[in-house]
């Protein structure tokens, strides 16, 4: 792929491999006597609508998501305005096929599936030549990575550098739902190796077969690998994605001051949470303080949680000390107290006097919470029981089950609406389809961190900040949560519809933007209009 600016002495068959400059049968008979196309396309000159026709209908014949997903990846590598003219024209049908939770399926098999390379592989081995390697990317001019070690991939666990999936659709996403321009958008996978034997045991592995390293060597390469980035595109955004929990956190806390970055995991779930439970607050018409909040799930989306929505509590003008009363949260060795000897750092000071069983619903008995999120990656953890309980707690109880892909969900809508009468304020990681509940059509919430980090990346494209900070998330949290109307809210909803997801979320970017403006942050002259201005930035795929 070459920089479209330098694209004027391309000629032939290489303008057709290049996915940025190809416009297949939509070349016009000019342009393919100027470019040596002729002969080279079949004769029609054809619409990008009319492509976009074709599309749709090999879509129709292909018999599953995954293959779909293959065909639009294979389509993303051929000709991209194309592709992001097709999924862009549907987001909600497209959404879960290039993402969750298609895109587990295709991280799954990813070296099974693998038909051309996309991003950069950067192995712990070419430590001292990362600036070499970056520099190997044709574009220059680069303003996010996102970069992934594999190493806890949704709920799949390790999977090394089949992990690259996530990368690669985490920042289309950036354009499908932000209009970010496609060509500053580099995917990365650090592979440090992985913990997954099947996987170093499978002949068509694309990864390296080793173990990771320790702590002090991952963080010996993610600094050379910061410094490098910079080095090579100077005002990069960093956007960590799906490490394993203690890397996510220790890498954050080490790079958050001195780096333009963040961690979508940690501050963007936190994000769609808090606003999830922002309108829930509308909706039953109470406080966050008032709130008792159980997080399933004390790794690096159940830390972020909790700090952020100690940042809504201190909002409301209870202390530092006191935003930790009302959270509690669990792992695979029950809940975070103080007899517990094995806490990290970022647990320790959720824990709690309470020492109670490790078993969620004597801890729920117990705790009476009003709010139970889960992201532990332990699908049918929110049994009937635990929900039952809930609804006799609550007369709307806040049931969160992110954990993905689908079947690593707490619980599916189905079953939160069914055994709590219906009742339940409830969001999944996934779009669960409608549920009908007595005669009445209950639409499950999505919280899913794209509601959130594509407007970060599109207000961060706008304003250059030298850093990103938890205000931005918080900011986000509650521009998403003021786009759900009363109408909405009354219907039980908790996110707005994603059916108009970049109007959305260039609303929600130019509350960021101004928030960045208010604060000093933006490095760029304040415009008279933020949002036409965010407006005229954005990626439209049109061929030029
Ligand atoms: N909807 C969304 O937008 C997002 C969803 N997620 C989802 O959240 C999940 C977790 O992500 P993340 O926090 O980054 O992962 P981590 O690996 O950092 O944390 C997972 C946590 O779950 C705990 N856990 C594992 N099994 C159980 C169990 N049976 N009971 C209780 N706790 C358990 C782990 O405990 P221990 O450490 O002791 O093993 C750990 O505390 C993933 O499935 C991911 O897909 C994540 C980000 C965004
Ligand atoms: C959505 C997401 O970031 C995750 O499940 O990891
Ligand atoms: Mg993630």
């Amino acid at each position: 792929m070459s920089d479209s600016s330098s694209k004027s002495h391309l000629k032939g068959y290489v303008i057709l491999d290049n996915p940025r400059l190809n416009k297949g049968t939509a070349f016009t008979e000019e342009e393919r006597k100027t470019l040596g196309l002729e002969g080279l396309l079949p004769p029609t000159v054809e619409t990008l609508d009319r492509q976009v026709e074709r599309v749709l209908s090999h879509l129709d014949r292909k018999p599953n998501d995954l293959e779909r997903y293959i065909y639009l990846i294979g389509l993303s590598d051929t000709n991209e305005t194309l592709f992001y003219k097709v999924i862009m024209s549907d987001p909600v049908r497209f959404m879960p096929i290039v993402y969750d939770p298609t895109v587990a399926d295709a991280c799954l098999n990813f070296g099974h599936i693998f038909r051309r390379a996309n991003g950069i592989y950067l192995t712990k081995d070419m430590k001292d030549q990362f600036v070499e390697t970056l520099r190997n990317w044709p574009i220059k001019d680069i303003r996010f990575i996102c970069i992934s070690t594999g190493g806890r991939i949704l709920g799949l666990g390790d999977i090394g550098a089949n992990g690259m999936g996530i990368p690669i659709g985490k920042l289309q996403l950036y354009t499908a739902c932000a209009a970010v321009p496609p060509q500053h958008l580099l995917p990365i996978l650090l592979d440090i190796g992985t913990t997954n034997d099947a996987l170093r045991a499978d002949p068509l592995y694309l990864g390296t077969r080793s173990t990771p390293p320790s702590e002090e060597t991952v963080n010996n390469i993610a600094d050379a690998f910061m410094i490098a980035a910079n080095e090579v595109f100077p005002g990069v955004c960093i956007h960590f994605e799906d490490w394993k929990g203690t890397d996510a956190m220790r890498l954050l806390d080490r790079y958050r001051d001195q780096y333009l970055c963040y961690n979508d995991d940690i501050q963007g779930t936190a994000s769609i949470v808090t606003a999830g439970l922002a309108t829930a607050m509308q909706i039953k018409k109470e406080k966050f303080n008032e709130q008792r909040i159980l997080i399933l799930g004390a790794g690096s989306a159940g830390i972020g949680i909790a700090n952020m929505i100690r940042s809504a509590i201190k909002m409301e003008g209870i202390s530092e000390a006191d935003s930790y009363k009302a959270i509690h949260l669990i792992d695979i060795d029950g809940l975070i107290g103080k007899n517990r000897k094995d806490l990290n750092k970022w647990q320790k000071p959720y824990a709690h006097d309470e020492k109670i069983e490790n078993n969620l619903l004597t801890i729920i008995k117990e705790l009476k919470p009003t709010t139970l999120i889960g992201v532990s990656t332990q699908g049918g953890a929110f049994t009937k029981e635990v929900v039952k309980e809930m609804a006799s707690l609550n007369e709307r109880p806040i049931i969160f089950a992110l954990s993905n892909p689908t079947d690593h969900a707490e619980c599916t809508a189905e079953q939160a609406y069914n055994w709590s009468n219906g009742q339940a304020l409830f969001a999944a990681g996934v779009q669960f389809p409608d549920v009908n509940f007595k005669g009445k059509s209950l639409h499950p919430g999505q919280a899913n961190n794209f509601l959130i980090f594509p407007a970060v990346g599109l207000a961060v494209y706008a304003t250059k900040p030298k850093r990103i900070t938890d205000d931005l998330f918080v900011e986000a949290a509650f521009a998403l949560a003021d786009q759900v109307d009363q109408d909405a809210r009354n219907r039980g909803m908790l996110f707005p519809e994603t059916k108009n997801i970049l109007e959305m979320e260039v609303t929600t970017a130019t509350r960021i933007a101004e928030y960045m403006f208010d604060h000093h942050m933006a490095t760029v002259k304040r415009p008279a209009n933020i949002r036409s201005w965010i407006e005229s930035l954005l990626y439209n795929p049109t061929y030029s």
